[in-house]
């Protein structure tokens, strides 16, 4: 296989720090074949208008009912009218773009960028193998980071891209908040736990890059994971990409600008003793096009008890303190996440 683009020296610089992952037998051997990743069948996910929500009982219940079917059935969905305005999204988008589009020596050094210091993170520091990398780079951002900032001594760009960051995660957050409450109530439990445990400190938004990979398709933009929280809420651009896990095979999500997905994270299913799902995920390269996306991730404080709301229960109870250091450890020590299975009882 000839490997392309090793000329060039990309920002953040992959081809000079793994290219030891890139000769022709470790793509040959250790990864499958391209045909895995790119002959997937692309879908439409479940598309639920949350406008239904504002509408009379029949058409709230059954809103309701298809939030529902859809997080036990494909553990992932997409909602329209889901009140983040188009303005809001397309904003966010121009000034994450901006943000990405620093100098590489800029964004690795704190200081020059006022609230986003420590939250950049690029390919995997961890990796051992072409299987473990991930050929992205993201700003990994606490909500309250970006709230504290606000009106702060910091310069005009920061401001901007601050504030518009910090409409972007309250409307998602609410989001998030509205149907893990649908999500509750539809196991039994009129319950308040995600808003007095799930609060702006514990809260994350992450903004990705998925450079050009010339490399090869088989390098992943984000390698394949379950996220780590309740909820995701995720905004991606046209490119195209994102696949999953359905019924065992892998399936790519096919873009849709006017909605954000949703997906369940390993909280909700510890949490809903297994009837929500947490599915595996993934994101494939493009040879040409760089592809941005955002997510918001509904997390707990680092002390909150997850313990399923049914029983018997199939997972133990665990802090989410306990869970987090268990899945770093796995990362450090295996290349990859375990995660829930480590917590079956
Ligand atoms: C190496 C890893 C860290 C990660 C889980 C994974 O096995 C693969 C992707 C990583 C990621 C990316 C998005 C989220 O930030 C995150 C919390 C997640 O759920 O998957 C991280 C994981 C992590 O840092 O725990
Ligand atoms: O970029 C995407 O489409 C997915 C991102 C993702 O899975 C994550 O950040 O956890
Ligand atoms: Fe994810």
């Amino acid at each position: 296989m000839m490997i392309m683009g090793m000329e060039s020296s990309p920002d953040p610089p992959f081809n000079e720090t793994y290219k030891n992952f890139f000769n022709n037998n470790n793509i040959g051997r250790s990864t499958k074949s391209a045909y895995d990743l790119f002959e997937v069948d692309e879908c439409e996910l479940p598309l639920i208008d949350l406008n239904k929500l504002n509408m009379g009982e029949m058409e709230r219940e059954e809103c309701k009912k298809e939030i529902e079917k859809a997080s036990r059935e494909w553990g992932f969905f997409q909602v329209v009218n889901h009140g983040i305005s188009r303005e809001i999204l397309e904003k966010m988008r121009f000034e994450q773009v901006k943000m990405f589009k620093r100098p590489f020596q800029e964004k690795i050094k704190d200081n020059n960028l006022n609230f986003l210091a420590g939250s950049y993170r690029w390919g995997t520091p961890s990796a051992t193998c072409l299987t473990q990398l991930s050929w992205s780079e993201a700003f990994h951002v606490p909500l309250d980071i970006i709230s504290g900032l606000q009106g702060g001594p910091s310069n005009s760009n920061s401001n901007t891209l601050s504030s518009i960051m910090e409409k972007c995660a309250t409307t998602m957050s609410e989001l998030a908040h509205k149907l893990a409450e649908i999500l509750a109530e539809k196991m039994g439990h009129k319950s308040s736990f995600f808003r007095e445990t799930c609060l702006p400190t514990t809260c994350y938004l992450r903004m990705n890059r998925y450079p050009p990979c010339p490399i090869s398709p088989q390098v992943f933009g984000l390698m394949p994971h379950t996220d780590s929280d309740f909820i995701t809420v995720l905004h991606q651009d046209e490119i195209g990409g994102l696949q999953l896990v359905k019924d065992a095979k892998w399936i790519s999500v096919k873009p849709n600008p006017d909605a954000l997905i949703i997906n369940i994270g390993d909280l909700f299913q510890a949490w809903s003793n297994g009837t929500y799902k947490s599915v595996k995920h993934r994101v494939v390269t493009n040879m040409l096009k760089e592809r941005f996306s955002i997510a918001f991730f509904m997390c707990p404080s680092y002390d909150t008890v997850v313990q399923s709301c049914v029983g018997p229960a199939i997972y133990r109870s665990f802090s989410f303190r306990e869970y987090r250091d268990q899945v770093q450890d796995d990362v450090k020590k295996f290349g990859h996440k375990i995660g829930l299975p480590r917590f079956l009882v």
